[in-house]
C-alpha cells in the first residue's frame, strides 16, 4: 500500500513520522506527474513545491493557520495533501477541480490566487485579523523568485514590517525562474546571497536562529552551508527575521526549520532553494516547456507539433518582427510573458529593442508612456487580464497625456483551462470608457495584423484584443496595411435582422445570419464605433443584435445601445455576450456554447427573441 493512498488530509499526514516523508514526497511527486500528463496544467512549478507543501501540513495546522500560495500555480501538492487527490483527474476541466486555489473549493485554500503577488498581503490581512480577533493563527504567504518582483509584493512587506507581533512567515521559494528566466536587479541580488562570499555568516546563522534543542538542526544548517546564507538584509531591512537559504527539497531540513519559525513571534522571512521540475528529467532541463502544457506521454515528453495553424500570439509575434524591421522607433515590451505573447523570435532578433520587465504590469505600461514621450513606438504585449493590474497606468500615464502606445492585448475573451482568474472578458468594457483610447478587435490573422499596424499607426493608445489559441486559418497578407479608422465591414447583407458582431464573434454570426437571412456586420472597432453604420443597420432593419465575446455589462453591445439612443433611435436590440458572473475553467468552446456564443446558441436567441418578426419586419 502506498504511503499516499492513506492520506486523505493534513492529519493523516501528521500521524506520519518524520523519516517516512522523502517517501510520500517520491509518491507524490510520481503522481503529480501521472496526473498532470492525463489533464494537462502546470507541471514544473508543481514539482518543485513537493517537499515543502508536505513540510507546511505536517507543522502547520491547516486550515486554522491559513496558507496562501501565490499564483497558486504550484498548489497541487497542496490540493493532493488536502482531500482532493480524487478529483485530480478533473483539474481544470468543466465542473473540475481549479488549477488554482479557490476558496469555494476547499477550507484549506485561504485565499483564491492566480494573479501573481498578492499573497503577502492577504497574509498580513489574516495575519493581522486573527491578532485583533485575539486568536493564535498563523499566516503563510508562499511566495516565487518571480512573483516577489511585482511591485504589491513589495507594498505589503513594506506594511509587514511594522508589525512585530504577528504571527506571519514569508517563504521565498527560489527556484531561478520565472516562466521565462527571471530578470532584473532583484534577481542578481538573489544570485549575490547565495554566492559563497556570505558562506562563513552562514555558518552561524543555524546556532544563533535555532535554540539549544535544536542544535542537530543547525548541524544540518552546516552541512547545507553551500545554499545557505548570512541573514539577507534587504528582508531584514523590511523588518523579518530572515533566514535561508535552505534546500526546499530537503525534508529532514525543511522541517525542523519550520518547526522552529512557527514558534517565534513577529514576521518571519523563509528563504527557501528549489528547482523548477524537481524530479522529472525532462521538465528539470525545460522548465520553460514544462511551466504549463497540455497531455503528454510521461515516458516520451512533450512531442513537437506541426501547428496546422498559426497561433493569434504567433500572428502578433510575426508583425512585432516585421514592423520592426521598418521602424527603428518600434520597442517590444512584455511583464514576464516572452513565450505566452509569441516574442521569443523578436527578443532574438532585436534583442537591444527587447524589454521583459518581470511581473509588473504597472511599470510595463508607465514605462511604454516614458519610452513615448520621447518619441519611441512602444508595444506592450499584455493579456487582456494582466491588463487589469494597470488600469490607472492605463488612464493616467498613456491615455490621459495622449501616448502613443500599442497594446497587443492576447488572451482576449475565454481563455478555457485557467478559468475565471484569467478571462479576458472585462477589455473592451473597461476600454472603452477611456478618452482617447481606440479598441479593435478582429475576426482573423489578416485583420489581427491589419489592426496592429492600425494601432501603431494611430498616434495615441489603441489596443488589438485577439483570443487565446488559433484563428480561422487565414493566412495573414505581408504587407503592413492599416484599416480605415472606426470602420465596419457588412458581410452579408440580409432581412429584417441585423447582427453586429465584434471579433471571435463575427464568424459564429456570419453562419447564423446565412442560416437566417440576416445582415451581418463585422464591427471591427469596439471604439471608434462605426455611428454612421449603426444607424444605417437601424433605418433598414427593425431588429438589431449585437455579439461580443465579452461581458454583456458596459461592453461593444452597449457602446451600440449608447449610439441608438445617442440618436434617438428606439430599435429593439438583442445584446449577447457574456453574462454578469464569473466564468469557471472548462473547454473555450465547451464555454461557448453552454454561453450560446457559438453559432446555434445566436441562432436559438435569435429567434427566442424576434420569432414572431415576419417579412414586413414586424415583431
Ligand atoms: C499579475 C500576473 N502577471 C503574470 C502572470 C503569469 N505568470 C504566472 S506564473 C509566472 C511566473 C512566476 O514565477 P515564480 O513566482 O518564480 O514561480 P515559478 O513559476 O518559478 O514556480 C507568471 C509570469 C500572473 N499569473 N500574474
Ligand atoms: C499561471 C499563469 O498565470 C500562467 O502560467 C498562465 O497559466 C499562462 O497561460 P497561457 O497558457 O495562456 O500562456
Ligand atoms: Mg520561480
Amino acid at each position: 500500500m502506498k504511503l499516499l493512498n492513506t492520506i486523505n488530509s493534513p492529519a493523516d499526514l501528521k500521524r506520519l513520522q518524520a523519516s517516512q516523508l522523502p517517501l510520500l514526497a517520491d509518491e507524490l511527486r510520481d503522481y503529480i506527474i501521472q496526473s498532470v500528463s492525463r489533464t494537462g496544467g502546470h507541471l514544473s512549478s508543481n514539482l518543485g513545491t513537493v517537499e515543502l507543501a508536505i513540510a507546511l501540513h505536517y507543522i502547520f495546522d491547516t486550515p486554522d493557520d491559513r496558507l496562501i500560495w501565490d499564483v497558486g500555480h504550484q498548489s497541487y501538492a497542496h490540493k493532493i495533501l488536502t482531500g482532493r487527490k480524487d478529483r485530480m483527474n478533473t483539474l481544470r476541466q468543466l465542473n473540475g477541480l481549479s488549477g488554482f486555489p479557490k476558496r469555494d473549493e476547499s477550507e484549506f485554500d485561504s485565499f483564491g490566487t492566480a494573479h501573481s503577488s498578492t499573497s503577502i498581503s492577504a497574509a498580513l490581512g489574516m495575519a493581522l485579523a486573527a491578532k485583533l480577533k485575539g486568536e493564535d493563527t498563523y499566516s503563510i504567504a508562499v511566495i516565487g523568485d518571480g512573483a516577489i518582483t511585482g511591485g504589491m509584493a513589495f507594498e505589503a512587506m513594506n506594511n509587514v514590517g511594522v508589525y512585530d507581533d504577528i504571527n506571519m512567515l514569508v517563504i521565498l521559494n527560489d527556484n531561478d525562474m520565472s516562466i521565462s528566466p527571471p530578470v532584473g536587479a532583484l534577481n542578481s541580488y538573489f544570485a549575490r546571497l547565495m554566492s559563497g562570499k556570505f558562506y562563513a555568516a552562514a555558518k552561524n546563522v543555524g546556532k544563533t536562529v535555532l535554540p539549544a534543542p535544536m542544535r542537530h538542526i543547525a548541524r544540518k544548517f552546516e552541512e547545507h552551508a553551500k545554499s545557505m546564507i548570512a541573514p539577507a538584509t534587504l528582508f531584514e531591512e523590511f523588518g523579518f527575521n530572515y533566514i535561508g537559504p535552505i534546500d526546499g527539497h530537503d525534508l529532514e531540513a525543511l522541517v525542523p526549520t519550520l518547526q522552529n519559525l512557527k514558534e517565534r513571534k513577529g514576521p518571519q522571512f523563509l528563504h527557501i532553494v528549489t528547482k523548477k521540475g524537481h524530479g522529472y528529467k525532462l521538465a528539470e532541463a525545460d522548465p520553460i516547456l514544462y511551466h504549463g502544457l497540455g497531455k503528454f506521454c510521461p515516458e516520451e515528453g512533450i512531442k513537437p507539433v506541426l501547428a496546422a495553424k498559426p497561433t493569434y500570439a504567433d500572428i502578433f509575434g510575426n508583425w512585432l518582427c516585421d514592423m520592426a524591421a521598418v521602424d527603428k522607433k518600434l520597442i517590444g515590451i512584455t511583464p514576464a510573458m516572452k513565450e505566452g505573447s509569441g516574442m521569443v523570435q523578436f527578443a532574438k532578433d532585436y534583442p537591444e529593442r527587447f524589454f521583459d520587465v518581470g511581473i509588473a504590469e504597472q511599470h510595463a505600461v508607465t514605462f511604454s508612456a516614458g519610452l513615448a514621450c520621447e518619441g519611441l513606438k512602444p508595444v506592450v504585449a499584455i493579456y487582456s487580464t494582466f491588463l487589469q493590474r494597470a488600469y490607472d497606468q492605463l488612464i493616467h500615464d498613456v491615455a490621459l497625456q495622449n501616448l502613443d502606445v500599442t497594446f497587443a492585448l492576447d488572451r482576449s475573451g475565454l481563455v478555457g483551462a485557467d478559468g475565471a482568474t484569467h478571462a479576458g472578458n472585462y477589455d473592451m468594457a473597461y476600454l472603452r470608457c477611456i478618452p482617447n483610447m481606440v479598441v479593435m478587435a478582429p475576426s482573423s490573422e489578416n485583420e489581427a495584423r491589419q489592426m496592429l499596424t492600425t494601432a501603431y499607426r494611430y498616434n495615441g493608445p489603441a489596443a488589438v484584443r485577439y483570443p487565446r489559441g488559433a484563428g480561422i486559418g487565414i493566412e495573414p497578407e505581408k504587407e503592413l496595411t492599416a484599416l480605415p479608422l472606426g470602420k465596419g465591414d457588412i458581410l452579408r447583407k440580409g432581412k429584417n435582422i441585423a447582427i453586429l458582431a465584434f471579433g471571435t464573434m463575427v464568424n459564429p454570426a456570419l453562419s447564423a445570419g446565412e442560416e437566417l437571412d440576416a445582415t451581418v456586420v463585422n464591427m471591427r472597432f469596439v471604439k471608434p464605433i462605426d455611428k454612421e453604420l449603426i444607424c444605417e443597420m437601424a433605418k433598414t432593419h427593425p431588429c438589431l443584435v449585437t455579439v461580443e465575446e465579452g461581458t454583456i455589462h458596459g461592453g461593444a453591445g452597449s457602446a451600440v445601445m449608447e449610439t441608438l439612443a445617442e440618436e434617438k433611435l428606439t430599435h429593439p436590440v438583442l445584446l449577447l455576450g457574456l453574462p454578469d458572473k464569473f466564468i469557471d475553467h472548462g473547454d473555450v468552446g465547451q464555454l461557448l456554447a453552454m454561453h450560446k456564443l457559438d453559432k446555434h446558441g445566436i441562432m436559438a436567441s435569435i429567434i427566442e427573441r424576434f420569432g414572431k418578426i415576419d417579412d414586413s419586419g414586424k415583431e
